[in-house]
């Protein structure tokens, strides 16, 4: 799904309303019911509800949502934070069909003294529907202190669209000074850019797309860089196994891995990979990492390095489908030129990663001649070292971009929300993981089941996407068995076919 700017998101609503033949007010009721629905199923009746309205919309929303609850027989109150002289049209009317029993109870702040007043009890909901897309500037004043007395307060917090006081476009490199902590965030149809980065991970822990039924076509209409991978898309993407395949039909891969005391990092490369789909796999390492690779992956074929402790040299690269350099290699000289006649010498899909991207960065004019597509998985460090510091998580994007278009690379930024960067520059940010992979091993891991893809035929935007999709996903199903805190990367490896089993289900090709 894309993901759009506020300015876009007013343009989407509006077509909606034209081509849907649906007044406003009527498409606002529909997203009060949505959000009151899901609202309702969160929690028990016993909860009370304390309705935050601004005077926008987003207000507007909140007023319909009050009402609704209230028909369900929820205890609710309603507070109107008057930061402008007016509601907008919609509001006005949302705030006119209150019944008299929110009406008796509610509250309006109208001033710092009676933001300063407002008490909120311990054990309720409060619902933020003060500033949603409309906000055009660092919140102050009233809202400010209302923002303040939400965030201090032992309460549930539920924001609709927007956590209040959050600009969504961009980052602003540290927390906005006021800006509602929410626990969950309904976001209305589509993420928010700003949802992704995390320096706002305080402000939104958790954000779930709630459909209000956008016009898909004015959806499709409106250009962006920015998607966020779904289920579906990803499922989309696999291919069924040929019946009448044979090994060779999916392609031969070469890891290029492991050195003295990391051989753990090929072994789990190794197991990745050919856990998602490669025909064949060489490993060239050194001996220890052969050795171990012998005992635990009897089908991996493997190649001795001359050097004991490092990888220095590979003869003929002509058979390989796809090569992974990268896991566990470590920066001798040695290897450091393995890699540069690997960029010379090999014309199919490579991926680098580790190692690999340190030595690219030590050797920053070799990014000139990557085969084309080549994939670079670096994490925020790695990135670091290959393109420089930025400012903020934004600055790093655009960063991000700007380095996948120049060297015509697929740049996979690793992240809670990794950025998939395109040379067209676009950008995926995918939706799976959880902190269960913030553990030595996960990337390597992720190396694996990238390289398997292209080697089994994949191209290499859809190896990328679909890698980190699963890598991420597998690790969910783990999630959902045993604690994070437990989950090994082997674990994850293990569940591997698991994981492509439930996504080629979704996938009409898998069902014939
Ligand atoms: N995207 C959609 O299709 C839909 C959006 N709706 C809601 O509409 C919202 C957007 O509504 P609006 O455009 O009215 O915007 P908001 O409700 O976010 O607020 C806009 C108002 O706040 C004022 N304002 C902005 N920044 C401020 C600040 N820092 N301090 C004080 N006042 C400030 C503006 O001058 C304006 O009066 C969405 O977030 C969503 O909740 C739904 O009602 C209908 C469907
Ligand atoms: N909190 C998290 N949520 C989701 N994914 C995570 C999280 N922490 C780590 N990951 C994923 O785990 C992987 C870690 O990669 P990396 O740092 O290279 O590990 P290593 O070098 O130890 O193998 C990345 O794919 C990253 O996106
Ligand atoms: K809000």
């Amino acid at each position: 799904m894309k993901i759009l700017s506020a300015t876009q998101l007013k343009i989407v609503d509006a077509l909606t309303i034209e081509r849907q033949h649906i007044s406003s007010i009527d498409l606002m009721e529909r997203v009060a019911k949505i959000c009151a629905e899901r609202i309702c199923s969160q929690y028990t009746a016993d909860l009370p509800v304390v309705v935050f309205c601004g005077m926008g919309n987003n207000g507007g929303d909140g007023l319909a949502i009050a009402r609704l609850l209230s028909e369900q027989n929820r205890m609710v109150q309603v507070i109107v934070v008057r930061h402008t002289e007016h509601f907008s049209a919609d509001a006005q009317v949302n705030f006119d069909r209150l019944p008299k029993s929110l009406q008796a109870t509610l509250i309006t702040v109208r001033s710092e003294n009676d933001a300063g007043q407002l008490h909120i009890k311990e054990n309720t909901c409060v619902i933020d529907a003060m500033l949603g897309t409309g906000i055009n500037k660092p919140v102050t004043g009233i809202l400010e202190t209302v923002i303040h007395k939400i965030n201090s307060a032992p309460c549930t917090v539920i924001s609709i669209d927007v956590p209040s006081g959050l600009m969504i476009d961009h980052s602003s490199g540290e927390l906005p000074d006021a800006c509602v902590q929410a626990d969950l965030v309904l976001s209305l149809q589509l993420p928010k850019l700003a949802y992704l980065f995390p320096e706002n991970k305080r402000i939104v822990p958790h954000f779930e797309c709630v459909d209000i039924g956008l016009d898909q076509q004015a959806l499709l209409e409106q250009p962006s860089p920015y998607y966020f991978a779904e289920r579906q898309d990803i499922a989309a993407l696999l291919v069924p196994r040929n019946k009448f395949s044979h090994k060779g039909t999916y392609g031969h891969a070469l890891l290029l891995a492991g050195s003295s005391g990391t051989s753990g990092a090929a072994v789990i490369a190794a197991e990745a990979c050919l856990r998602s789909g490669a025909g064949l796999l060489t490993v060239h390492s050194t001996k220890q990492t052969v050795d171990a690779l012998s005992y635990r992956l009897p089908e991996a074929m493997t190649q001795t390095d001359e050097h004991d402790s490092f990888i220095t040299f590979c003869d003929d690269l002509s058979s390989y489908r796809a090569i992974g350099f990268g896991p566990g290699v470590g920066r001798a000289s040695e290897t450091q030129q393995l890699l540069k006649s690997v960029i010379q010498r090999f014309q199919g899909r490579l991926i680098i990663d580790a190692d690999g991207l340190n030595i690219l960065a030590e050797n920053k004019t070799w990014l000139e001649f990557l085969p084309k597509d080549t994939i670079l998985t670096p994490h925020p460090k790695e990135f670091e070292r290959l393109a420089g510091p930025s400012d903020t998580h934004f600055d790093r994007l655009q960063k991000a971009r700007a380095f996948a278009t120049r060297y015509a690379c697929i740049l996979i930024l690793k992240d809670t929300y990794t950025h998939i960067c395109m040379p067209d520059g676009s950008v995926v940010f995918n939706s799976t993981g959880n902190a269960g992979l913030a553990k030595g091993g996960s990337g390597d891991c992720l190396t694996g089941i990238i390289l398997g893809l292209l080697t089994r035929g994949y191209p290499p935007p859809q190896a990328a996407l679909t890698g980190t999709f699963i890598h991420g996903y597998t690790a969910d199903l783990c999630a959902e068995m045993m604690s994070q805190e437990s989950i090994l990367i082997t674990d994850v490896i293990r569940q591997l076919p698991c994981a492509f089993k439930q996504l080629e289900s979704t996938n009409k090709f898998f069902r014939s």
